[in-house]
Protein backbone atom coordinates (compact mmCIF):
# COMPACT_ATOMS: atom_id res chain seq x y z
CA UNK A 1 0.00 0.00 0.00
CA UNK A 2 1.26 3.36 -0.88
CA UNK A 3 1.37 6.19 1.94
CA UNK A 4 -2.05 7.45 -0.09
CA UNK A 5 -3.97 5.34 1.95
CA UNK A 6 -2.44 6.18 5.38
CA UNK A 7 -5.71 7.30 7.89
CA UNK A 8 -8.49 5.52 5.05
CA UNK A 9 -11.58 5.24 7.06
CA UNK A 10 -13.13 3.45 4.51
CA UNK A 11 -11.07 0.16 3.63
CA UNK A 12 -10.66 -1.55 0.12
CA UNK A 13 -13.27 -4.17 -0.55
CA UNK A 14 -15.78 -1.86 0.65
CA UNK A 15 -17.74 -0.01 -2.42
CA UNK A 16 -18.13 3.70 -3.98
CA UNK A 17 -21.12 4.01 -5.11
CA UNK A 18 -22.07 7.31 -7.21
CA UNK A 19 -25.60 9.16 -7.57
CA UNK A 20 -25.40 11.31 -11.09
CA UNK A 21 -27.57 14.28 -12.11
CA UNK A 22 -29.27 14.61 -8.44
CA UNK A 23 -29.37 18.14 -8.90
CA UNK A 24 -31.43 19.69 -11.83
CA UNK A 25 -29.58 22.61 -11.71
CA UNK A 26 -26.38 20.81 -12.37
CA UNK A 27 -28.21 18.14 -14.81
CA UNK A 28 -29.31 21.10 -17.04
CA UNK A 29 -26.12 23.31 -16.87
CA UNK A 30 -24.82 20.01 -19.23
CA UNK A 31 -28.26 19.62 -21.36
CA UNK A 32 -28.91 16.12 -19.47
CA UNK A 33 -32.82 15.47 -19.08
CA UNK A 34 -33.52 15.71 -14.84
CA UNK A 35 -33.75 11.86 -14.29
CA UNK A 36 -37.55 10.31 -13.10
CA UNK A 37 -35.23 7.48 -11.13
CA UNK A 38 -31.93 8.07 -9.67
CA UNK A 39 -28.90 7.63 -12.35
CA UNK A 40 -26.25 5.12 -11.01
CA UNK A 41 -22.73 4.11 -11.26
CA UNK A 42 -19.40 2.76 -9.59
CA UNK A 43 -15.79 3.92 -8.47
CA UNK A 44 -12.64 1.97 -7.99
CA UNK A 45 -11.27 1.14 -4.55
CA UNK A 46 -7.93 3.03 -6.56
CA UNK A 47 -10.34 6.00 -6.75
CA UNK A 48 -10.07 6.77 -3.40
CA UNK A 49 -7.62 9.70 -2.03
CA UNK A 50 -7.35 11.53 1.39
CA UNK A 51 -5.93 14.79 2.04
CA UNK A 52 -1.95 15.31 1.40
CA UNK A 53 -2.05 13.19 -1.87
CA UNK A 54 -2.60 15.15 -5.10
CA UNK A 55 -5.70 14.47 -7.76
CA UNK A 56 -3.95 13.32 -10.83
CA UNK A 57 -5.15 14.30 -14.15
CA UNK A 58 -5.39 10.97 -16.31
CA UNK A 59 -2.94 10.97 -19.35
CA UNK A 60 -5.81 10.55 -21.97
CA UNK A 61 -8.40 13.76 -20.25
CA UNK A 62 -7.70 17.24 -21.31
CA UNK A 63 -10.64 18.65 -19.57
CA UNK A 64 -10.73 17.16 -15.42
CA UNK A 65 -14.02 18.28 -13.73
CA UNK A 66 -14.42 19.07 -10.15
CA UNK A 67 -18.02 17.27 -8.54
CA UNK A 68 -18.43 18.67 -4.92
CA UNK A 69 -20.83 16.02 -3.32
CA UNK A 70 -21.99 14.96 -0.02
CA UNK A 71 -21.17 11.45 0.44
CA UNK A 72 -22.98 8.94 2.63
CA UNK A 73 -20.76 6.20 4.93
CA UNK A 74 -22.96 2.83 5.81
CA UNK A 75 -22.86 2.11 9.26
CA UNK A 76 -23.65 -0.43 11.89
CA UNK A 77 -25.75 2.07 13.68
CA UNK A 78 -26.87 4.31 10.60
CA UNK A 79 -25.10 6.70 8.66
CA UNK A 80 -22.07 8.97 8.66
CA UNK A 81 -20.81 10.94 6.25
CA UNK A 82 -17.99 12.66 3.81
CA UNK A 83 -17.47 15.24 2.32
CA UNK A 84 -16.49 13.71 -1.57
CA UNK A 85 -15.42 14.75 -4.61
CA UNK A 86 -16.34 12.80 -8.05
CA UNK A 87 -13.41 14.03 -10.32
CA UNK A 88 -15.16 13.08 -13.82
CA UNK A 89 -13.12 13.67 -17.25
CA UNK A 90 -16.01 15.48 -18.99
CA UNK A 91 -14.24 14.89 -22.47
CA UNK A 92 -13.86 11.45 -21.74
CA UNK A 93 -17.69 10.81 -20.47
CA UNK A 94 -18.74 12.98 -23.28
CA UNK A 95 -17.61 11.00 -25.58
CA UNK A 96 -18.79 7.42 -24.08
CA UNK A 97 -22.43 9.13 -23.74
CA UNK A 98 -22.52 10.04 -27.55
CA UNK A 99 -21.01 6.44 -28.20
CA UNK A 100 -23.69 4.95 -25.28
CA UNK A 101 -20.97 3.68 -23.67
CA UNK A 102 -20.11 3.37 -19.84
CA UNK A 103 -18.62 5.73 -17.95
CA UNK A 104 -15.40 3.79 -16.08
CA UNK A 105 -12.66 6.03 -17.84
CA UNK A 106 -14.53 9.23 -17.11
CA UNK A 107 -15.72 8.22 -13.39
CA UNK A 108 -13.24 5.64 -11.67
CA UNK A 109 -9.54 6.39 -12.49
CA UNK A 110 -7.33 6.42 -9.68
CA UNK A 111 -7.57 9.45 -7.34
CA UNK A 112 -10.82 10.41 -8.54
CA UNK A 113 -12.78 10.07 -5.62
CA UNK A 114 -11.10 12.45 -2.92
CA UNK A 115 -12.43 12.49 0.75
CA UNK A 116 -12.87 14.38 3.29
CA UNK A 117 -12.33 12.83 7.36
CA UNK A 118 -15.10 10.63 8.23
CA UNK A 119 -18.03 12.57 9.73
CA UNK A 120 -20.00 11.32 12.74
CA UNK A 121 -23.83 11.24 11.71
CA UNK A 122 -24.27 14.05 15.40
CA UNK A 123 -22.25 16.58 13.13
CA UNK A 124 -24.59 17.13 10.92
CA UNK A 125 -28.01 16.66 12.28
CA UNK A 126 -29.96 17.33 8.92
CA UNK A 127 -27.82 16.07 6.23
CA UNK A 128 -31.26 17.30 3.48
CA UNK A 129 -30.10 20.83 4.39
CA UNK A 130 -26.20 21.53 4.29
CA UNK A 131 -24.33 23.91 2.02
CA UNK A 132 -21.31 22.21 0.29
CA UNK A 133 -19.01 24.45 -1.55
CA UNK A 134 -15.82 24.24 -3.62
CA UNK A 135 -13.32 26.87 -4.13
CA UNK A 136 -10.21 26.59 -7.25
CA UNK A 137 -7.62 28.98 -6.16
CA UNK A 138 -9.79 31.01 -3.98
CA UNK A 139 -12.13 31.50 -6.66
CA UNK A 140 -16.37 30.38 -5.39
CA UNK A 141 -16.99 27.67 -7.52
CA UNK A 142 -19.87 25.62 -6.74
CA UNK A 143 -21.93 26.68 -3.63
CA UNK A 144 -25.31 24.72 -2.97
CA UNK A 145 -27.41 22.71 -1.00
CA UNK A 146 -28.41 19.46 0.04
CA UNK A 147 -32.22 20.85 0.04
CA UNK A 148 -31.73 20.96 -4.23
CA UNK A 149 -31.35 16.76 -4.18
CA UNK A 150 -33.64 15.44 -6.78
CA UNK A 151 -33.82 11.81 -4.77
CA UNK A 152 -33.32 12.22 -0.91
CA UNK A 153 -30.41 10.44 0.92
CA UNK A 154 -33.17 7.97 2.46
CA UNK A 155 -34.74 7.23 -0.82
CA UNK A 156 -31.37 6.61 -1.87
CA UNK A 157 -30.48 4.19 0.47
CA UNK A 158 -33.30 2.30 0.03
CA UNK A 159 -33.04 2.51 -3.61
CA UNK A 160 -29.71 1.18 -4.07
CA UNK A 161 -30.33 -1.45 -1.13
CA UNK A 162 -33.04 -2.80 -3.58
CA UNK A 163 -30.31 -3.32 -6.22
CA UNK A 164 -26.76 -3.62 -4.43
CA UNK A 165 -26.74 -5.12 -0.85
CA UNK A 166 -24.76 -2.24 1.31
CA UNK A 167 -22.78 -2.95 3.78
CA UNK A 168 -20.70 -1.34 7.44
CA UNK A 169 -17.99 0.83 5.04
CA UNK A 170 -19.85 1.79 1.81
CA UNK A 171 -19.74 5.01 0.18
CA UNK A 172 -22.47 6.73 -1.42
CA UNK A 173 -21.68 10.13 -3.42
CA UNK A 174 -25.00 11.75 -3.63
CA UNK A 175 -24.68 13.90 -6.80
CA UNK A 176 -23.33 17.59 -7.34
CA UNK A 177 -25.22 21.03 -7.39
CA UNK A 178 -24.11 23.15 -10.72
CA UNK A 179 -20.87 25.08 -10.95
CA UNK A 180 -18.71 21.87 -12.31
CA UNK A 181 -15.43 22.84 -14.51
CA UNK A 182 -12.21 21.89 -15.37
CA UNK A 183 -9.16 21.86 -13.13
CA UNK A 184 -5.46 22.68 -14.23
CA UNK A 185 -2.28 21.11 -12.76
CA UNK A 186 -1.40 23.04 -9.66
CA UNK A 187 -4.71 24.68 -9.03
CA UNK A 188 -5.90 24.25 -5.41
CA UNK A 189 -9.54 22.74 -4.29
CA UNK A 190 -10.64 23.96 -1.25
CA UNK A 191 -14.02 22.28 -0.23
CA UNK A 192 -16.26 22.25 2.53
CA UNK A 193 -19.76 21.31 4.20
CA UNK A 194 -20.50 24.22 6.14
CA UNK A 195 -18.69 24.93 9.40
CA UNK A 196 -18.49 21.26 9.80
CA UNK A 197 -15.52 19.94 7.57
CA UNK A 198 -13.54 21.26 5.05
CA UNK A 199 -10.69 19.74 2.78
CA UNK A 200 -7.79 21.09 0.11
CA UNK A 201 -6.21 18.69 -2.78
CA UNK A 202 -3.93 20.05 -5.22
CA UNK A 203 -3.99 18.89 -8.98
CA UNK A 204 -0.72 17.43 -10.69
CA UNK A 205 -0.28 15.58 -14.28
CA UNK A 206 -0.11 11.88 -13.57
CA UNK A 207 3.15 11.67 -15.71
O1 LIG B 1 -21.26 13.42 -14.49
C1 LIG B 1 -22.38 13.83 -14.17
O2 LIG B 1 -22.84 14.89 -14.57
C2 LIG B 1 -23.24 13.01 -13.27
C3 LIG B 1 -22.79 13.14 -11.88
O3 LIG B 1 -21.84 12.51 -11.44
C4 LIG B 1 -23.47 14.10 -10.97
O4 LIG B 1 -24.48 14.69 -11.36
O5 LIG B 1 -22.98 14.27 -9.85
MG1 LIG C 1 -21.08 13.33 -9.62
Amino acid sequence: MTSRNISRFWEWGKKIICVGRNYADHAKELNNIVPTEPVLFLKTPSAYLTEGSPILIPKYSNSVHHEIELGVVIGKGGTGYALCLDMTARDVQDDCKSKGLPWTLAKAFNTSCPVSEFIPKERIPDPGNVKIWLNVNGQMRQNGCTSQMIFSIPFLISYISEIITLEEGDLILTGTPKGVSAVQVHDELHAGIDDVVSMTFKIQSSS
